[in-house]
């Protein structure tokens, strides 16, 4: 047993742990949904942590790129095993996993970065679930499942990911032999970046314009086999590899693949939404003509829960380690206190547990509204799509960008030790700030968003009725909102200020128009305010959301955790506010005074938070076998483990590194 193991607990975290007031176990099943879902959860990391099967014998961050790829391999062999075994009958969910939460934060102990079946299990098994027809579902799915094929989805390519509609790789059907003949005919459209596809996967789904009978008829989806099931080896036609070293997913090997006429039976392609018959003829079958982004759509759900995560970990770390760090002395006659004293370190992690929290509310309703949508789908009306649409991307656009501001942040509030790998926060760091870019772009996702408010706003000013995420919009027509600094008050305003923002935008695109410009110059002159206000708009949501969550999940709670989650859920719109005062200043009656007495009602709730501060993000129960930190352990003893990392580098394991003979000495006997 290392020394670490038989340490106590730091004494200033055990005493933060006896100054909360509050039942953090019961704050922890209103995170998981319910006390069963936290029973369950438990259950599932015993099983998986517990076995030790998630350690590393040598530290990963020194292991060389292969070595790392292979280690996490050899570890999602073992994971997908438990999975399918151990955890299938507890999570309940034929569907090995997918929408759980639980098999997500579990993965989390055995990858420090990714595991290259994170496309397996997060798209290409989706996609077949989304897009395929039930006899290609019953075919595809149960390989998929069982893991006797592994797949990934390779959409993006080198010359595009944003614009889907300009992706180059062809899919021409060849009647005569009832096969598609799959081509890359430029550089820029070999396919980059897919997950799992450089070593991995031997399927992948393939994004590619259809041409039949001469026409063709826009991006479609198809599987397609690109190595031998038996020995593994590229399949004649496809080139593939991996694409190198990047600022995280180091162990994803993102990759590259390019087609030379390449055939495929015809109902490899995916056929729900779409199909090509026999003779070529095609058919459109979905009512929607997006229906086959369904995927990028479900995963930009999954993202804000991915980011509520992400965050809870980072603010974990980051609270434990200021509860036992102490720095300065201000006060000449008393020790050094805590760096969680500091009025400016709780400003940095309070709103990061606020928008945890937030984060993970907002995403659970998200979720009920996606089962909604998915559900009149299914019965053939699409008529929320459009607003789902809106929803999901300015949602994940603004979690995802939030979540990787506030992580850094973490890192500051961790000064120098921050920095250290073995804090746990560069990695997730490198991990959400790509999460920010792919499965569509921050700012491009917004203008998704933006197009819908645009709308919604000209339906409002033609007084017909409106979709429930956007009926605020109505405030843009009637006086200044009056300031008022109660919850409901601030949240109203924040509506105010997205209706005012997105009236702001018509108008000076309208002006635009009327002095010559086209719609389309118009909308690209103004788009900088058009973010801005799919921006706005978003905050409305978060915060209503939130703020009402909040409300619906303590109705019932004991008095102390109601307080908490009030707290918190009021921090983050004082936070808000106080960070758009100039736009509240525009769009609402808010007054200097009224400014004034938000600033000190910030602060106060800021010292009211503290002494449960430490109670609050243990509420997430994250284990130390999920962090990966030095600095935020469950015992504190951030030094220890510390040096203990630092004497497992290799870079120590010889008192003189050859180097000194080889390039040192010379150099230092020659400049005698
Ligand atoms: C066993 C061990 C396992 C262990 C592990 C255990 C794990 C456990 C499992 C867990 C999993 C973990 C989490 C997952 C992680 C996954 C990782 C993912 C990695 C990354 C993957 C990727 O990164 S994959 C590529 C994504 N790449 C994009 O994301 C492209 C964005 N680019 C666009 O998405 C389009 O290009 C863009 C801009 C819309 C324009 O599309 P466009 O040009 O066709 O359309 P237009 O702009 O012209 O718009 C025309 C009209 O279509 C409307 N519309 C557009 N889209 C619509 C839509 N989706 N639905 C409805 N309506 C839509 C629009 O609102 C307009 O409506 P209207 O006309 O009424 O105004
Ligand atoms: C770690 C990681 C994993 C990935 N995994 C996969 C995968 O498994 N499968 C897959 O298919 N893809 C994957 N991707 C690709 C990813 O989906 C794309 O990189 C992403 O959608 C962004 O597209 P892009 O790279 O073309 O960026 P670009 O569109 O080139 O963006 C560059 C800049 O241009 C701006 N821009 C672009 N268009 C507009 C516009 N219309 N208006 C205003 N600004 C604009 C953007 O805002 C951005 O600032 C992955 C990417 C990363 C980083």
């Amino acid at each position: 047993m290392s020394q670490l193991e038989k340490m106590e607990v730091n004494p200033d975290l055990a005493m933060e742990r006896a100054k909360c007031n509050f039942n953090i176990m019961e704050l922890t099943h209103i995170l998981d949904g319910g006390e069963e879902n936290t029973v369950r959860r438990k259950k599932i990391e015993d099983i998986a942590l517990n076995s030790g099967a998630s350690k590393d014998a040598f530290p990963e961050e020194h292991m060389s790129p292969k070595e790392k790829y292979e280690n996490a391999v050899r570890k999602s062999c073992i994971f997908a095993d438990l999975v399918k075994n151990d955890f299938a009958h507890l999570t309940g969910l034929e569907t090995f996993g997918i929408n759980s939460n639980v098999i997500r934060r579990t993965a989390d102990a055995f990858f420090k970065e990714v595991s290259p079946f994170l496309l397996h299990m997060g798209m290409f098994v989706p996609t077949i679930m989304g897009q395929c027809t039930s006899d290609q579902m019953s075919y595809w799915l149960p390989r998929a499942m069982a893991m006797q094929i592994i797949g990934t989805y390779a959409q993006t390519e080198l010359g595009h990911g944003t614009f889907i509609r300009g992706l180059e790789t062809t899919a021409t059907y060849d009647p005569e032999t009832e096969e598609f003949v799959l081509h890359s005919p430029t550089l820029s459209s070999y396919k980059w970046w897919a997950g799992g596809l450089g070593n991995t996967a031997n399927y992948c789904i393939v994004v590619a314009q259809l041409y039949t009978k001469g026409e063709c008829h826009g991006t479609h989806p198809f599987i397609v086999q690109i190595r031998d099931e038996d020995t593994h080896m590229p399949l004649p036609g496809i080139t593939v590899g991996e694409i190198g070293p990047k600022m995280g997913f180091n162990t994803a090997d993102n990759g590259f693949l390019g087609f030379d006429h390449y055939r495929i039976p015809r109902d490899h392609m995916m056929m729900k939404n779409a199909q090509v018959l026999k003779d070529g003829t095609y058919v459109k079958v979905a009512r929607h003509g997006k229906l086959t982004y369904g995927t990028m759509v479900f995963v930009r759900v999954m993202l804000v829960s991915e980011a509520a995560f992400n965050l809870a970990k980072a603010c974990t770390i980051a609270v434990r380690y200021s509860a036992i760090r102490r720095q300065s002395k201000p006060k000449p006659d008393e020790g050094e206190p805590q760096i969680l004293d500091y009025a400016t370190q709780q400003h940095k992690l309070f709103i990061t547990i606020a928008t945890a929290h937030a984060l993970q509310l907002s995403s659970s309703w998200l979720w009920r509204s996606f089962s909604a949508v998915l559900t009149e789908m299914k019965e053939g009306n699409t008529d929320k799509l459009p607003e789902f649409h809106a929803l999901s991307s300015c949602l994940k656009a603004v979690s995802t960008s939030d979540a990787a501001y506030l992580i850094e942040q973490c890192r500051h509030a961790c000064g120098g030790h921050g920095y250290m790998i073995s804090s746990g926060i560069p990695h997730l760091y490198n991990f959400v700030s790509a999460t920010r870019t792919y499965e569509g772009d921050y700012t491009v996702l917004l203008l998704q968003t933006a197009r819908f408010l645009v709308k919604a706003y000209e339906q409002a000013e033609a007084k017909q009725p409106l979709t429930p995420t956007v009926s605020y919009l109505k405030l843009a027509f009637t006086r200044k909102e009056p300031w008022d600094s109660s919850p409901a008050g601030i949240v109203r305003s924040f509506q105010a200020l997205a209706a005012g923002k997105v009236s702001t935008c018509v108008k000076n695109m309208r002006k635009r128009m009327r002095s010559g410009l086209s719609e389309v110059e118009a909308w690209e002159t103004s788009t900088i305010q058009l973010v801005s206000a799919a921006e706005a708009h978003c905050r409305a949501v978060i915060s209503d959301a939130y703020k009402s969550e909040t409300e619906r999940l303590t109705a019932n709670s004991s008095p102390n955790v109601k307080i908490v989650m009030e707290q918190l859920s009021t921090l983050y719109l004082y936070y808000w506010a106080l960070e758009r005062i100039g736009d509240l200043l525009l769009y609402t009656s808010i007054s200097e005074k009224d400014i004034v007495e938000l600033q000190t009602a910030y602060e106060e709730l800021l010292q009211k938070i503290r002494p449960n501060a430490v109670g609050i993000v243990e509420a997430f129960d994250l284990r130390d076998e999920l962090l990966h930190s030095t600095l935020g352990s469950y015992d504190g003893r951030a030094y220890e483990r510390l040096m203990d990392e630092a004497l497992r580098s290799p870079m120590n394991k010889e008192p003189i590194n050859q180097s000194y003979y080889k390039y040192l000495r010379p150099m230092m006997k020659a400049n005698l």
